[in-house]
């Protein structure tokens, strides 16, 4: 694993950088977000993901976890700052070319945003569209990308279940066909936004052992946010933590524990006080 000088420790303020990292797929500098006329929500952002490498992202309710996710499928209103997917920067990318950026993030959800009344083959199928565009739907899918699909099912350990109607599974199941579903896409990059915050104990080890698998098998990144803290330290190589918009943690998992992250819940709101233990 790759980790940025500026990663090594707890930070306090946001890591001095300029410009992308060599050898990370995702670069943010400065990121500086706010809702309309509202405040900041992010303040100062800077990430790097490299390839290969599970990212926990933490913070508590409203800390801005989510809108630093969507600012990297450029569904966020950035105020200034920059995010390079892949190489390209992509507040400044044409429509067209944002999509195909799109098309190379993976996402995983809480609710898993399965279509209940298809097959959990059809459902993983769903992730080829998205690069090849909504034309190839008229036409139906390939013989090789229900190979494909097949076999992404094979390897999340769910392909007896192909036929099946997505909304008979588990949850557990559902969010391994929503994994399947992203590895469709092929991307450059994983995104999972709370992705076993609907899930028990059990399950919530396995899909995040799924996903981490994923990020050193297929050397990609998966960034992952998460409200448990010892899933966060069980299952990646390096925290990242937002508090109030800025980047308050930025450090190896192996360099920390669950006291060095408190400094992100302190004053915390709502449910983040004692949630995340
Ligand atoms: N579409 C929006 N319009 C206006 N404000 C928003 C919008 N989305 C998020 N916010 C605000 O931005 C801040 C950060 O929200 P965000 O959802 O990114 O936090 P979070 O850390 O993901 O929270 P949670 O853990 O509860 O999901 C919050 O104050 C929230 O109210």
């Amino acid at each position: 694993m790759t980790v940025t000088a500026a990663s090594t420790s707890t930070t306090t303020s946001s890591p001095v950088t300029s410009g992308p990292t060599p050898g990370a797929l995702v670069t943010v500098r400065d990121l500086q977000v706010s809702y309309g006329a509202g405040p900041l929500v992010l303040d100062g952002v800077d990430l790097d993901l490299y390839p290969g490498e599970t990212v926990a992202l933490l913070g508590s309710s409203g800390s801005g976890k989510s809108t630093l996710m969507r600012c990297l499928t450029g569904f966020a209103p950035i105020s200034s700052g920059t995010v390079q997917v892949s190489g390209h920067e992509l507040t400044s990318l044409r429509r067209s070319r944002l999509r195909d950026l799109r098309a190379s993030v993976g996402q995983v959800f809480q609710q898993f945003n399965l279509v209940g009344r298809l097959s959990v083959l059809t459902n993983v199928l769903t992730g080829a569209l998205h690069r090849a565009g909504p034309i190839n739907a008229v036409g139906g899918f390939t013989s090789a990308d229900r190979r494909r699909a097949m076999e992404l099912l094979d390897r999340v350990g769910i392909a007896h279940k192909a036929t099946v109607q997505a909304r008979t599974l588990s949850g557990g199941q559902q969010q391994r066909v929503a994994i399947a579903r992203a590895l469709m896409q092929r991307p450059q990059v994983v995104l999972a936004d709370e992705p076993v915050a609907s899930l028990d104990p059990k399950m919530s080890h396995a899909v995040l052992d799924l996903l981490r698998q994923i990020a050193r098998e297929d050397g990609i990144p998966v960034l992952v946010s998460l409200h448990v803290l010892p899933l966060a330290l069980e299952h990646s190589d390096r925290i990242v933590g937002l508090r109030h918009g800025r980047m308050l943690v930025s450090a190896p998992t192996a360099d920390l524990d669950a006291d060095r992250l408190e400094v992100l819940y302190a004053d915390g709101t709502e449910e983040a006080d004692g949630a995340h233990r």
